[in-house]
């Protein structure tokens, strides 16, 4: 919690958040997500609660209805958001990308800003796969990517409920047991996925004002 607390002010310990979050309510940020049992929607949640975004599921056919196209047309930021299933992202989440080709052609999803975050039963389980394939899919999309920019907790005092734990550095990475509910979910990743959210309306934030200036 000590560096959620750094994040909020400047080096000379004057707070960071002020002078944005006045603007911040005026950037739209959408979070789309699949999830088939539920740990990823408790993640998606979460990560739109830090950046005050608005929640789109993928159903499990892999659909979203067009009023959720529309809004993420609209919206200055995207974050995607998939379970790791067998090293990569879900079907329906491919299937909702494969549909993205539509605003692609027409570049509607062009110089937005783009994050992500993935969940699996195991440490590792090839994460990493599927935060690649968004950074891929933002990127054909004209996209700017977010960063986690967070230390890792590798040390031996290093906990379970710790940020960061997983160390990745693209996006936030969260682990379940494969026996567990979406309620046993660590602390450590929620919250980091949390500050993630709030990064990424942040940076949008400064996004959207530089190219107003
Ligand atoms: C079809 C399938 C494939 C999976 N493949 C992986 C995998 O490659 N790596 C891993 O660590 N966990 C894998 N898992 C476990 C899920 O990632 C894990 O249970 C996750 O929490 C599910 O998220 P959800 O509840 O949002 O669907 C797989 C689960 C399923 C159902």
């Amino acid at each position: 919690m000590a560096w959620a607390r750094t994040m909020d002010r400047r080096s000379d310990g004057t707070p960071k958040r002020q002078g944005l979050s006045m603007t911040q309510s005026t950037i739209k940020t959408a979070v789309v997500y699949h999830s088939g049992f539920g740990h990823t929607k408790r993640l998606a949640e979460i990560v739109a609660e830090g950046a005050s975004a608005s929640l789109i599921a993928i159903d499990a056919e892999g659909n979203i209805q067009q009023d959720e196209w529309e809004a993420l047309n609209e919206a200055d930021a995207i974050i995607f958001g998939s379970p790791t299933y067998m090293g990569g992202p879900s079907w329906q989440f491919k299937k909702f990308a494969d549909a993205s080709s539509k605003p692609w052609f027409e570049e509607k999803w062009k110089d937005k800003v783009f994050g992500g975050f993935t969940n699996s039963a195991s440490i590792n389980g090839d994460k990493l796969n599927t935060l690649q394939y968004f950074v891929l899919l933002a990127g054909q999309h004209g996209g700017v990517w977010v960063s986690l920019a967070m230390k890792p907790a590798n040390v031996k005092a290093s906990k379970r409920d710790d940020l960061n734990r997983m160390g990745s550095y693209i996006a936030p990475m969260a682990q379940c047991d494969a026996d567990a509910a979406p309620d046993e979910m660590s602390e450590g990743d929620l919250e980091t996925a949390r500050l993630y959210g709030v990064r990424v309306a942040e940076i949008a934030t400064r996004f959207a004002a530089a190219q107003k200036a």
